[in-house]
């Protein structure tokens, strides 16, 4: 179970701070959980943890059996919620050096989440030569980064194996019933798997989304889902006990207090892209209307030698998020050096978790000292469970959040404006005129 610790919050804000949230928590609480609020149609996550389609389910556990007994590679194609859950959940409970450190099963790579021509190449040099699948996920089924990477994988796949061969080794994440992607795999016979309609891209990991690449890279996914599912069940409660609640009060009646900023920070390296996948969440769910903190991530203690500087003492707009495992996995104890020239014999014999607890723990102090209020949340171990459990508080706090801020923390209405201007000056259909008028500017 996960354990929230708000004692170093209390002292950045006035008095009742939390009970005057309580009326606005339990609506949002009901708009959540009833999906009456604005975007109530997305919240198919809610209970997804424990309504989830079982046969895909399966299907799903068998698709990555496959792949990890033909493929040496999987590249999975997608963007946003539809590759930051997936890679998240790999490094996280793997490793961030997944593809140099797992044993058996696939290399996992992602393309299709920009646009650069290297990155694209690297990949395909990466795969060209040995046996690889293709996961490409796109809810839409229209969107341009990995509609054009799969355009180039699945070339690459028929040259490799045929038509025939390459339709075994396709695999595509869509909407059941719409779009681009679903026409083609429809046409070619790909095998499918589905983004709920009620399930947005950036609360899609614990769908065919993310299960299927998580699961070929070899993790547990019924303890992934099952640690949601017990979180599921807690969040549920409603009042003021409730940590979801409590964090998502934490957070508002910070930013009422004029925080701007909310860093995630963690101490595992492998945690790094779950603060890419949260930022997502929080970044799409609440930044609109002019409002919402900015999400940012750091990885502690290597940023506390470039981004701590700022934290401690740069203008004073930010609240830290730190996330900690409470069990290492592993055990290093550092060892005695007579000579005692680099003056360390005081650590002799203890472990390095030990010096990284203490240093967490002087780090909290000084960023409160300094002015940043820290909320500090403790997940028992690195494993499938905590981070179902994870994935779910976060999700949940991110929907209460949303709805204390009063705006949809269900749908991305800014993200069309670059989209718009990119089809426009690649001249796409339709988007004749906005092209001329784009040109004009940019050539003024
Ligand atoms: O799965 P899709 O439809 O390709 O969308 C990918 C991402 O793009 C966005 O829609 C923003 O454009 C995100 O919300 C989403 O996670």
């Amino acid at each position: 179970m996960l354990n929230l610790d708000l004692s170093n919050v209390a002292q950045f804000l006035p008095g009742g701070w939390r009970t005057g949230q309580e009326p606005g928590l339990r609506k949002a609480h009901d708009y959540v959980l009833g999906g009456t609020g604005a975007g109530g149609e997305y919240t198919g996550w809610v209970r997804l943890p424990a309504d989830y389609d079982r046969e895909e389910f399966d299907r799903i556990q068998k698709a990555a059996a496959k792949i990890r007994s033909d493929s040496k590679a999987l590249v999975v194609i997608g963007i946003g919620g539809s590759y930051l859950g997936a890679r998240a959940v790999i490094e996280t409970l793997t490793s961030n050096n997944y593809n140099l450190t797992h044993k058996d099963g696939p290399a996992v790579y992602f393309a299709g989440n920009g646009l650069s021509a290297d990155a694209m190449n690297e990949v395909i040099e990466l795969v060209k030569d040995v046996d690889f699948s293709v996961n490409v996920i796109s809810k839409s089924g229209t969107t341009t980064e990995p509609a054009v990477a799969f355009r180039i994988f699945k070339a690459l796949l028929e040259e490799k194996y045929g038509k025939e061969g390459a339709k075994g080794r396709i695999y595509a994440t869509t909407d059941a019933k719409r779009g681009a992607l679903k026409g083609l795999a429809d046409k070619e016979g790909y095998e499918t798997f589905v983004v709920p309609d009620a399930v947005g891209g950036r609360y899609s990991v614990l769908t065919a989304v993310g299960l299927l690449p998580i699961a070929a890279a070899g993790v547990d996914i019924d303890a992934l889902m099952s640690g949601a599912r017990e979180e599921m069940e807690l969040l549920a409660k409603p009042g003021m006990d409730n940590p979801a609640w409590q964090y998502a009060a934490a957070r508002h009646a910070l930013y009422d207090a004029g925080k701007r900023i909310e860093i995630l920070a963690g101490y595992e390296p492998s945690f790094r892209f779950f603060g890419e996948w949260w930022k997502q969440l929080f970044g799409e769910s609440e930044g609109k209307q002019g409002k919402g903190l900015f999400p940012a991530s750091v990885e502690f203690t290597a940023d506390l030698h470039s981004m701590g500087q700022y934290i401690q003492q740069g203008e004073r707009l930010m609240i830290e998020t730190v996330v900690r495992f409470d069990t290492a996995r592993s055990k290093i104890t550092i060892p005695d050096d007579p000579e005692n020239v680099d003056g360390l014999n005081f650590l002799s014999g203890r472990s390095l978790g030990f010096v990284a607890e203490q240093a967490m723990r002087g780090t909290i102090l000084a960023h409160v000292d300094g002015g940043v209020p820290n909320i500090l949340l403790t997940a028992p171990a690195r494993d499938e469970r905590s981070l179902g459990g994870l994935i779910y508080f976060f999700e949940f706090a991110c929907g209460l959040s949303g709805y204390l801020l009063e705006v949809n923390p269900f749908d991305q209405p800014g993200v069309e404006a670059y989209k718009n201007n990119m089809y426009a000056l690649l001249g796409k259909p339709g988007y004749e005129a906005q092209k001329a008028a784009l040109e004009k500017r940019l050539d003024s």
